[in-house]
């Protein structure tokens, strides 16, 4: 056989923030690969549109409304959810920014941007594994940014954040390899979502971020749930511990 298996037929995979940007294109797309999907993100609304979505895709849709930060609870909730099921796929997607100088960074935006980004996806992600040790077979992907690698202009706190997403990663991936539990993560650089509007509908912003982007273009969503399912699959079975930048080239352009 030459062509490996792209596919997550009756597969369970969970993705945080799954309503909105690429948490949803990879939710849709995992629904899309054959999989059913546990959607977890604050908005009801929103987890019920992208559920209705997933069911028109033929797999089945959970939900779970809960900040990223509450991971004892929304460990419970998966709990009860997954009824005895395993956990094939874990996307750790969920994150936020606040913009800001060094200089300016409060407190309360450290918090935020931390537990947000990166305690809540370590302390899932140690949940997961747990689950997928069970099985000697899992997937777990953490969505980092081109920021965890070079210096961004878009903030000091959440570029380290990333930055741990990708080391968090690696470790995981040393840990756990033994267990067949592939952890591996991507590294977008810009595409239109919530995060990113607003910076996208300044010209002079988008023509910067061209200038430092080889392809010269805006990704689209669904040049990156391509990567997720890669990784997902047993296409991937064989990557761990690594980052796919997926990112127009920005993160080889040197000058
Ligand atoms: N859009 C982009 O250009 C890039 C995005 N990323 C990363 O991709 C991931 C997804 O970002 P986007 O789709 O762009 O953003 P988005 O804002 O469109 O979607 C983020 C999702 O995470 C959820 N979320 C945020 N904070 C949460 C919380 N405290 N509790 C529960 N859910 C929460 C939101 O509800 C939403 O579903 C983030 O980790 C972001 O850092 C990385 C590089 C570039
Ligand atoms: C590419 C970065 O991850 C992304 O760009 C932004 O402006 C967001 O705040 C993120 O930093």
């Amino acid at each position: 056989m030459y062509l490996p298996d792209f596919r997550l037929d009756e597969q369970l995979a969970v993705v945080t923030g799954g309503t909105k940007g690429i948490g949803r294109a990879i939710a849709l797309s995992f629904a899309q690969s054959g999989a059913d999907v546990i959607l977890i993100a604050r908005n009801q609304k929103h987890l019920e549109t992208v559920s209705k979505e997933i069911e028109s895709l033929g797999r089945r849709a959970y939900v779970i409304a809960e900040d990223i930060s509450n991971y004892k609870v929304i460990k419970e909730k998966v709990e009860t959810v997954r009824d005895g099921r395993t956990i094939d796929v874990w996307v750790n997607n969920a994150g936020m920014n606040i913009r800001s100088e060094a200089e300016d960074v409060t407190e309360d935006e450290w918090e935020q941007i931390i537990n947000t980004n990166m305690k809540s996806a370590f302390f899932l992600s140690q949940y997961a594994g747990s689950i997928m040790k069970k099985k000697k077979r899992g997937k777990i992907i953490n969505i980092s940014s081109v920021g965890g690698h070079m210096a961004l202009r878009t903030g000091v706190v959440y570029a380290m954040t990333k930055s741990a997403m990708i080391q968090m990663t690696k470790n995981l991936a040393l840990e756990w390899g033994k267990y067949q539990i592939n952890v591996n993560a991507i590294g977008p650089w810009y595409f239109p979502t919530s995060l990113t509007e607003e910076l996208l509908q300044d010209d002079d912003y988008v023509q910067a971020i061209l200038e430092r982007t080889p392809l010269k273009r805006i990704g689209k969503l669904e040049e990156l749930s391509g990567a997720a399912v890669f990784l997902a699959s047993d296409a991937g079975n064989y990557m761990t511990g690594q980052t796919l930048f997926v990112d127009g080239g920005m993160t080889i352009y040197g000058f």
